[in-house]
């Protein structure tokens, strides 16, 4: 009975979970905080991952190990493999004007052929998220550190090749080292998803030369060992980790409410959506993974919560209590900008307000409400992208919240499937430790509650639209 271990390096924290390759039961488990903000030098996250591994009873009998992590974050490493600069996270939006150039230069000034151009070359047309609109602001702005650029890697590379030995004192040699894996690699904007190669031309043009980039592993390829001789697995972007981790096979989708609200679905083919609204990622297993991701899920709770002076306990409870629509109140939850709808300006809003219907559980329920009407509307254009959701299975910090569940049964429209409390990214990254062991998928059993669709009688959907399309 070996041991595998998967790493979730996510915004807020770092999470490892300790399995047996064999039946997949949860041996043990750790997890260390990160900074808050929107850029954060990588040493936090390696420091979080020494902490989380050091809580989860260490890796000295484990056998395999592979790191899951946040999409998109610029890790811009100089020639002797030391960070140029604190890395700019997914969630930070000074890029966004960087990706209406690109788009605009696309298309020789026309925004919809360039639009066009983007969906067919990578699969995704940029927004501020994308590593590619990073790399271009850092040009533009810091052009004495972008001339410093000798490798540009991706969270979950960069902590693969720190636990493969390499460093800041690494070279050359560190460089050529590094690694990535497909899920990861489709969501920089210099990658073909379709064809699954870089764009290396696309890359230069922002940076203005070509850095040495992360080789792309195959799903069941590894990365080496570490110094003490654990294997190394590819690793992913964590939405595609959490897919394998919630066991999502073609025809599923799922939905995780983190930091960011996320909806995706396990497709044969890759996606290639000119409205911007669905991204073409690749998934972890060799399929795709076309994706809708908002900036603004659980947190939008944590802010109501602290507002009412509650915990998040009793804000479920709060939340609970109010009918369905929430007297009328309607949430905006665009407290953060918004990536899709692409509006990185945009602020939130509360409609609807009468003396009568300003209470805190109509706020708590509002809350949770309009984060899950923003993601219904990102399950409503992968549906337009001919994603057939059969069910969808809820994940992530937020899906713990049983308003949240209530709240997702009436207005998505499908039935839920709610896996039990746990870290489905970590446990993907697990389930890629084990593959690197065996050569194949495990198929561990997964606990979960069924929770058939009920109707939206409150209306709360079209509401929501009507007052969310006023951004427009
Ligand atoms: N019972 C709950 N109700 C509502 N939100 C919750 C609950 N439990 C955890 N969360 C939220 O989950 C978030 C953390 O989820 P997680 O998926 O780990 O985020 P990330 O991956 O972005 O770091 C926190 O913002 C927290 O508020
Ligand atoms: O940008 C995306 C996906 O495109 C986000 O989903 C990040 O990958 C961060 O995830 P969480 O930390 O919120 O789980």
């Amino acid at each position: 009975m070996p041991l595998v271990a998967g790493v979730d390096s996510s915004t807020q924290s770092c999470k490892v979970v300790i399995r047996d390759a064999d039946t997949g039961e949860l041996v043990r488990q750790g997890r260390a905080t990160h900074p808050e903000g929107t850029e954060v030098h990588p040493d936090h996250w390696w420091n979080a991952l020494q902490e989380a591994i050091a809580q989860a009873g260490g890796l000295d009998d484990v056998a395999a190990v592979s790191v899951a992590g946040q999409q998109h974050g610029m890790v811009c490493l100089d020639a002797d493999g030391a960070v140029v600069r604190p890395a700019l996270l997914w969630n930070d939006t000074r890029s966004a004007g960087a990706a209406t150039e690109l788009i605009k230069a696309a298309g020789g000034g026309d925004p919809i052929a360039g639009a066009g151009y983007w969906a067919g070359a990578t699969g995704t047309v940029p927004v501020a998220s994308l590593t590619l609109t990073k790399l271009h602001w850092l040009t533009q702005n810091e052009p004495e550190n972008a001339a410093k650029v000798a490798a540009v890697c991706l969270p979950h590379d960069w902590l693969t090749w720190r636990l493969a030995g390499y460093g800041p004192d690494s070279g050359a040699e560190g460089l050529q080292a590094l690694v990535t894996d497909r899920s990861d690699a489709s969501g920089t904007g210099y990658y073909s998803t379709a064809a699954g190669q870089y764009l290396p031309a696309v890359i230069s043009g922002s940076v203005g030369h070509l850095p040495v980039l992360p080789k792309v592993l195959g799903p069941l390829e590894t990365a080496g060992k570490t110094p003490d001789g654990v294997l190394l697995a590819a690793g992913a972007g964590d939405n595609a980790a959490a897919a394998l981790g919630a066991g999502a096979r073609l025809g599923d989708v799922v939905m995780s409410l983190g930091t960011s609200g996320t909806v995706f679905a396990v497709s044969e083919t890759p996606s290639a959506d000119p409205s911007g609204l669905v991204a073409g990622f690749a998934d972890a297993t060799g399929h795709y993974l076309p994706l809708v991701c908002t900036l603004n899920a659980t947190r939008v709770f944590d802010a109501t919560a602290a507002l009412l002076g509650v915990t998040l306990q009793e804000f479920n409870t709060l939340a609970l209590s109010a009918a369905s629509g929430s007297g009328g109140l309607t949430l905006v939850p665009y407290f953060d900008g918004e990536r899709t709808p692409n509006l990185p300006d945009a602020t939130g809003a509360l409609h609807g307000i009468t003396r009568a219907n300003y209470t805190p559980e109509n706020l708590a329920r509002a809350a949770v409400e309009g984060v899950v009407c923003s993601l219904a509307d990102g399950l409503a254009a992968l549906q337009a992208q001919g994603v057939k959701a059969r069910r969808i299975i809820l994940v992530g910090g937020g899906a713990q919240s049983p308003a949240v569940q209530d709240v997702a049964v009436q207005l998505l429209g499908i039935d839920i499937t709610v896996p039990q409390p746990g870290e489905y990214v970590a446990d993907g990254a697990a389930r890629q430790a084990a593959a690197a062991l065996t050569g194949s998928f495990p198929d561990w059993p997964l606990n979960a509650v069924e929770r058939p669709a009920a109707a939206d009688t409150a209306q709360v959907l079209s509401r929501y639209r009507s007052y969310a399309g006023l951004y427009a």
